[in-house]
């Protein structure tokens, strides 16, 4: 693996100020006057009274609406500011891929590994991409033993089939036309697969219009210094866009000493610890979510229907929601908290799984069109329309919650108590935690719906 840009081991880390003065942040501090980043004095970039390595902490009370520090464009790492650009430009054609991360990839194997690239006092500030410990690196045996029904599993085969894919089919045919540039036993499968893992847990993308809902989104980039800060539900600061630069905004006061937080967007703690390799403590995020997958609610209706004829209705009925796009055989229902986050699919479900014959011959002429006011009540899924839906519609959501929860391999008292045994809970590898955050928060989530619908 290349070894250019490494972090530097922080030779003084006992306060904010030593922090500041360290050889990778003051060559980065400078770098970044360079290149026109402007940090305003109330914060600093510290290792210290942090909750993970780097992050940036408040020099002085912060009110909200103040600019932490603005970015010029040409200060973002991307496929249209890196030294190979130009190359890039010209092979766009051959280098679109479904992740639409090959360009950046590229520009980032090269960068990494380039003598002295122009990103160098900022690459300086990366970690150790050896130590990035997202799902993907794990053994597969403790992977499946951990996360078994959390979804990370699927999404991990999804990502590691989807690198190797592109690696060979995009990335190893470009290093191929450019070995001035590229050197394919410097710039392994190895080195590619912990990029990927970089730029899920450090890139940004920036939000499409509201107009342009249909484009496909945009394609990520590196942002210094806002990749710098760390991610809480409770957020304190966030990334505004404007046409000329990105600016870290004031979202909540915060006070002398505190850690400022920006908002990865609203993440489940299964989204953290696929995409970032953390997860917030439970009970802490307020984002947190539980999938049921929809063929689990089919899986359900088809265990309840009790004659060939039964069944075959509930195989129409889920073609029909198919055809409508309200179900897939990949897709889940989404459980919040305070709401259900995909409530018009799981409220559609419900209802057509649960017609008779004639209901449903007559919803179908219709073309799934329904006018009646009390129904589209019931599409709102908030704990209070979960209590009032119809009878059937509630046994039929209880019986996917129990197929859901036995999806788990764990015991949710055991975790119950790992989480209240303070020793128990710190012999715990940071992996075991983790997955315990992840795990404990969907079940409850899941027994919390159980609760509304008996
Ligand atoms: C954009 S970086 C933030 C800077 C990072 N702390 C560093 O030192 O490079 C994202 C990474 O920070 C860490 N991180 C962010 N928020 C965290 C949190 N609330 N708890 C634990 N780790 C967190 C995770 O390792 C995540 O992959």
């Amino acid at each position: 693996m290349a070894a250019a840009a490494k972090r530097p081991k922080v030779a003084a880390e006992n306060s904010p100020a030593e922090d500041c003065s360290t050889d990778a942040i003051s060559g980065f501090l400078g770098w970044c006057k360079k290149v026109g980043l402007e940090l305003s004095p109330k914060v600093c970039v510290s290792r210290e009274g942090t909750v993970a390595d780097y992050g940036m902490l408040a020099r002085e009370d912060l009110q909200v609406g103040e600019v932490l520090f603005t970015i010029p464009r040409a200060a973002l790492l991307s496929q249209h500011t890196t030294s190979i650009q130009a190359l890039l430009e010209e092979g766009q054609a051959s280098l679109q891929s479904q992740s639409g991360w090959v360009p950046l990839l590229l520009s980032l194997l090269h960068e990494y590994t380039a003598r002295n690239s122009y990103w160098q006092p900022y690459l300086s500030l990366w970690p150790d991409l050896k130590s990035l410990d997202h799902p993907m690196f794990w053994p597969e045996e403790e992977r499946v033993q951990l996360l078994q029904g959390t979804g990370i599993l699927e999404a991990v085969d999804k990502d590691l089939a989807n690198i190797h894919l592109e690696y060979t089919s995009l990335i190893l045919p470009f290093m191929e036309s450019h070995p001035d540039i590229f050197d394919p036993k410097l710039h392994t499968l190895e080195l590619y697969q912990r990029l990927v893992a970089f730029v899920m847990a450090y890139s940004f993308q920036e939000p499409l219009d509201e107009d342009e809902d249909e484009k496909e989104p945009n394609p990520p980039m590196m942002v210094p210094m806002a990749d710098i800060l760390n991610h809480v539900a409770s957020n304190n600061a966030n990334l505004e866009h404007s046409p000329e630069c990105l600016r870290m905004v004031m979202t909540q006061p915060v006070c002398k000493g505190q850690e400022i937080f920006n908002t990865y967007g609203q993440m489940a703690n299964w989204q953290l610890v696929h995409m970032y390799g953390f997860a917030e403590p439970y009970p802490g995020n307020t984002n947190d979510t539980a999938d049921i997958q929809m063929v689990t609610v089919r899986k359900a209706a088809l265990e309840r229907a009790r004659t060939a004829a039964e069944q075959q209705l509930v195989s129409e009925q889920w073609d029909f929601l198919c055809q409508l796009e309200m179900v897939g055989e990949e897709g889940a229902f989404v459980i919040g908290w305070e709401e259900v986050l995909t409530e018009e699919e799981l409220s559609m479900t419900l209802k057509v799984l649960c017609m008779s014959v004639e209901e449903f011959e007559e919803f179908k002429e219709k073309d799934g069109w329904e006018e009646d006011t009390s129904e589209e009540e019931d599409s709102m899924l908030s704990n209070e329309m979960i209590r009032k839906l119809k009878a059937s519609r509630k046994k039929l959501l209880h019986d996917s919650v129990l197929l859901t929860l036995a999806s788990y391999n764990s015991d949710l008292n055991a975790e119950q108590d790992l989480l209240n045994d303070k020793v128990a809970y710190g012999k715990l590898s940071q992996r075991e935690q983790q997955a315990l955050h992840v795990r404990y928060g969907q079940k409850k989530i899941l027994h919390q719906l159980l609760e509304l619908v008996q």
